[in-house]
């Protein structure tokens, strides 16, 4: 994943390329429409680069960052992604037991091929203290919402992140022309069974419905968990969700999966993070491959990143030890590139550090947002 370690960052996905199913493949590594989106989060970085500070002394680095109220080794965090044993035999198991071995928190959802609570245990296998969250697309009946946030409460989870950007299905090109659109035999969204309204032992299917800001109220008073906001990208949305005591955003546009036109997220960053000045933690998904990417997006004001499909290709090619091996790698990548810009802490890293490759030197306006 990262230069000494795992060679460029599109290998990776070329090595799940060979274990996968073409149309498995696909549905991991595909966008919406025409894949504009999912492009361009990745060269939206590329179009970023960074001047580094220089003789800044110091020989101790300290990547922790603090995120509702726990401290995180590093500023990364697994993105909720769907089907994970499509990857990987072991499935979320696997990246939840990786993940925790890593000290890096994991997003699980109710997309999820293994139910919250057996991924939630897989996780403290590895480490009791292993932080989890519970990913939600609100459903259309509050009682099933409901009883997936119960759920995701017994096992342990410490935030409920609520994802935004799927008032519809988004058109999966690639899952059109393959004609996919079922899971295989013996796999199942594991959360959505025996649930109200349907049969005992039978799963029902995951709405994508449009919710409004009263929805969000009405989880709001349904669980004391911190709320987060998956797959905001307007700086008017970042502020009424503060507003209304969200706490903490994903600036996201979903990995290209939902509004092809969509801004990349790094893009889209700056704003949210000058919108919300600080008062609740931004975070960001959307083509972060290296340390670079990282240290980029904390620049613009965000507090920690996820990745989603460099996971997904680590398991489906390592396992367990590939999740392990990635997000390490990711993660030591990140401390170099701190390092080289004279930063000793995540908050060392600065806006004015960032500058449009091609150009001349013009510093990125950006809010110090912690
Ligand atoms: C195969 C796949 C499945 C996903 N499933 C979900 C999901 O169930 N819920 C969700 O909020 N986001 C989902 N996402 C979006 C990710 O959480 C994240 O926003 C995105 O993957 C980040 O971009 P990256 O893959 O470039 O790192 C999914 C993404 C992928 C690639
Ligand atoms: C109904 C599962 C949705 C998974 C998802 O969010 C995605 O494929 O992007």
């Amino acid at each position: 994943m990262t230069g000494s370690h795992a060679g460029p960052p599109h290998e990776p996905a070329a090595a799940a390329r060979e274990r996968l199913g073409p149309e498995h493949y696909d549905y991991f590594a595909g966008g919406a429409g025409e894949e504009t989106a999912l492009r361009e989060n990745e060269e939206a970085f590329g179009r970023l680069a960074l001047l580094p500070r220089v003789l800044r002394g110091g020989t101790v680095r300290d990547t922790r960052v603090s995120v509702l109220g726990r401290d995180w080794p590093a500023p990364l965090f697994v993105s909720p992604t769907a089907f994970h044993r499509l990857a990987h035999p072991d499935g979320e198991r696997a990246t939840a037991r990786a993940a925790a071995a890593t000290g890096i928190p994991l997003v699980t959802g109710v997309a999820a091929t293994t139910a919250v609570a057996d991924v939630a245990a897989a996780a403290r296998e590895a480490d009791p203290e292993a932080v989890v969250w519970f990913q939600l697309y609100p459903q259309p009946e509050h009682e099933v919402s409901a009883e997936l946030v119960l759920r995701a409460e017994r096992a342990g989870c410490s935030a409920l992140v609520v994802t935004v950007d799927s008032p519809v299905f988004g058109t999966r090109t690639r899952d059109l022309r393959n004609g996919f659109h079922d899971l295989p035999p013996g796999l199942a969204a594991e959360n959505m069974r025996d649930l109200p309204g349907a049969a005992p032992g039978a799963t029902r299917d995951i709405a994508m419905c449009p919710a409004g800001w009263d929805d969000l109220a009405r989880l709001r008073e349904l669980t004391d968990l911190p709320l987060v906001l998956k797959g905001v990208l307007h700086p008017e949305d970042a502020r009424i969700a503060v507003e209304r005591g969200v706490d903490a955003l994903i600036v996201s546009n979903h990995g290209g999966r939902q509004l092809d036109a969509a801004a990349a997220s790094v893009e889209a960053l700056p704003a949210v993070a000058e919108a919300v000045a600080g008062r609740v933690p931004v975070l960001m998904d959307g083509g972060v491959r290296r340390g670079g990417d990282i240290a980029v997006a904390l620049a613009l004001g965000a507090r920690a990143v996820g990745v989603g499909r460099p996971v997904l290709w680590a398991l489906a090619t390592g396992g367990e030890d590939g999740v392990r091996e990635a997000l390490t790698a990711l993660r030591e990548d990140f401390d170099q590139v701190l390092a080289l810009c004279g930063g000793h802490r995540p908050r060392d890293l600065t806006a004015d550090q960032v500058t449009p490759r091609g150009l001349p030197y013009r510093p990125m306006r950006g809010e110090r947002a912690w």
